[in-house]
């Protein structure tokens, strides 16, 4: 059974945040996931959950300065300690939410970076990600780390479901797992099912958007019922996130999740 959750970071933004957990549970989503929680009082989000009876399954660790374009800071060097900060802040919010995964995002990666600077930046992401996943190991979360396309997001250091594949063997946690996007994986390596298949054991989270546009998952040229199909037969129990940009309104194109329980 393929259970979708909303992003609200995405959907329902005719809503205001809060409200959007109501509009999600009343088309039929069991689950929420977003960018970031740290606007709001974790009382606040555990209301709305519980208002609604919705779960709580991803959301990122704090990115550094989103505003001024960073996308997170796993793979800065020197931005260690705040790094490790993030991580604790980000537990704490995903106890009180009862989350059990949270998004490590990278970090962009200047184009003209030498050798050295790249060194330096896969070290620290891997020293910071093995750090993260022993802490969220303490009470029992995973960490999940998202390759990301270049297209969207230049210079993102975890742009290949290849280097992701590396990165979770080099780190060796097994609470660490992929966040596989199939947006992202779509534009930067293609091969869907067999890259899904490959990687299966590490998948902690999926999530689905129309390629190229973003919007719903049937526009455009990914076929998501073979995706979901596949994700059945190999027994994925995790969830699937919307993270996709609606082409009119939220519940307008809501109608390719009717076989999945959403009631548009
Ligand atoms: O960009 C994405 O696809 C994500 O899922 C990140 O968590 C947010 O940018
Ligand atoms: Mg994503």
């Amino acid at each position: 059974m393929i259970r979708l959750a909303a992003n609200l970071s995405m959907l329902f933004t005719e809503h205001d945040f809060l409200g959007r957990f109501a509009a999600a549970q009343a088309v039929g989503f069991r689950g929420v996931e977003y960018l970031f929680p740290y606007a709001h009082a974790p009382e606040t989000l555990h209301a709305a959950l519980d208002e609604t009876g919705l779960e709580q399954v991803l959301f990122n660790l704090p990115p550094g300065d989103w505003e001024a374009g960073e996308r997170g800071i796993a793979s800065l060097p020197g931005r260690e300690a705040e790094f490790r900060d993030s991580v604790v802040e980000a537990l704490r919010y995903a106890e009180a939410l009862d989350c059990p995964r949270v998004h490590a995002m990278a970090g962009v990666l200047a184009p003209d970076a030498d050798a050295q600077t790249r060194a330096a930046h896969r070290a620290t992401y891997v020293a910071n990600l093995r750090f993260a996943a022993r802490e969220a190991a303490k009470c029992h979360r995973e960490v999940l780390i998202e390759p990301i396309n270049t297209r969207d997001m230049p210079g993102y250091y975890l742009s290949r479901q290849g280097q992701a594949m590396a990165i979770l063997e080099e780190v060796g946690e097994p609470n660490l797992r992929l966040q596989l996007d199939f947006y992202h994986c779509q534009i930067m390596d293609g091969d869907l099912t067999r890259q899904l298949e490959r990687q299966f054991e590490r998948v902690g989270h999926v999530q689905v958007a129309g390629v190229p546009q973003r919007h719903e998952p049937d526009v455009g040229e990914v076929h998501y019922p073979a995706l979901f199909a596949r994700l059945e037969a190999l027994g994925y129990s995790g969830w699937v996130g919307c993270e996709y940009r609606p082409a009119n309104g939220t519940r307008e194109g809501l109608g390719w999740g009717r076989e999945h329980g959403l009631r548009p």
